[in-house]
């Protein structure tokens, strides 16, 4: 490197001097090999955030360079875990001695996953939207992932005013008290004009971010996609034959939802599992009913943890 090179973030004084919280860089371009639990190793495509603080109030700003190199070191010579996650936060610390004693990194990537359909027995891809984040402060490593899990959700509140329709034409067609005929029933059951009116029903989002227990190793992104599409019943399908959409439609049918019902349902889930200190869920009703969306959020509830807001 010639030596005149001028050197502005070592040589030059801040403008205005002060701490920031957060320097870095966002947006960068990582492919890079995700190992997660129970799963073999894969090549995803990442958008990487990475930052470190800044302490010393008069230095005229951090050193870009060596967090994307340390980043593009991991991208091409190693894997992410939660083990070179930490080496990576650790890296990004030393790195900027006197600078900075705190570091974090986040890896937004989508992850595909072969799903099975309800009854075929088919298979198809689902790609679901993850976040890993890492953070150091005061000598501690944290380890979240976030993961949202597409899912249908049927209001109970239409399937109960359709079922009165149903009803109402039931009544119109047979009377009060007639005898029936079980056949002729049976028939007009499988007309429109029998099932009269259908509930609305809805493309739903489920966001869940945990905070990984140490003991926790791997990363559990199969493991929080399968609680969430166990708890809700009704996950988005990708294979499907007409056995399959049938099942569907049972399911929405025995599993009728507001976001409240959806919300709970994902809380008590997450509660059963050691692994996860906290967890924030955010659920999105993306409303066929009305132009606006229903939301409900929780958390674990513990002290200093995550909050809804
Ligand atoms: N700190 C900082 N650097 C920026 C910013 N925008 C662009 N850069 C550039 O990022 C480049 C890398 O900075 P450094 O890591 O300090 O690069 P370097 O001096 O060659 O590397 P070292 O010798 O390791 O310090 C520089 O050319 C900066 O101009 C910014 O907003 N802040």
């Amino acid at each position: 490197m010639p030596t005149s090179m001028p050197d502005i973030a070592n040589q030059s004084a801040a403008q205005h001097e002060g701490e920031l919280d957060w320097v870095g860089m966002s947006e960068i371009e990582v492919p890079i090999m995700i190992a997660a639990k129970d799963e073999h190793e894969r090549a995803v495509s990442a958008r990487v955030e990475a930052f470190v603080n800044l302490t010393q109030a008069k230095a005229k700003g951090i050193h870009m360079s060596r967090l994307y190199l340390l980043l593009d070191q991991l991208s091409t010579e190693g894997s992410l875990t939660k083990e070179s996650l930490t080496q990576l936060l650790n890296d990004f610390i030393d790195s900027h001695e006197e600078l900075s004693d705190k570091a974090f990194v986040k890896f937004t990537f989508d992850y595909h996953m072969r799903r099975r359909s309800l009854i075929s027995g088919k298979q198809g891809w689902k790609a679901y939207p993850v976040t890993i984040i890492g953070y150091f402060a005061e000598g501690q490593i944290t380890t979240e992932m976030q993961v949202d899990v597409p899912y249908s959700s049927t209001c109970p509140c239409s399937a109960a005013l359709a079922r009165q329709l149903i009803q109402q034409a039931f009544s119109e067609k047979f009377g009060e008290e007639n005898a029936l005929d079980a056949k002729e029933v049976r028939q007009w059951l499988g007309t429109t004009e029998g099932i009269v009116a259908t509930p609305h029903s809805q493309r739903s989002i489920a966001e869940v971010k945990v905070k990984l227990a140490d003991e926790v190793t791997g990363f559990p992104i199969t493991d929080i996609v399968d609680t969430v599409e166990q708890a809700l019943k009704t996950p988005v399908q990708a294979a499907v034959k007409r056995e399959d959409e049938q099942e569907f439609a049972r399911l929405n049918g025995q599993n009728l939802m507001f976001c409240e019902d959806a919300g709970r349902r994902l809380k008590h889930a997450l509660n059963q599992i050691p692994g996860y200190l906290d967890f924030w869920i955010r659920v999105n009703h993306y409303e066929s009913l009305h132009a606006h969306d229903a939301v409900s959020v929780s958390t674990k509830g513990i002290a200093g943890g995550y909050r809804a807001y």
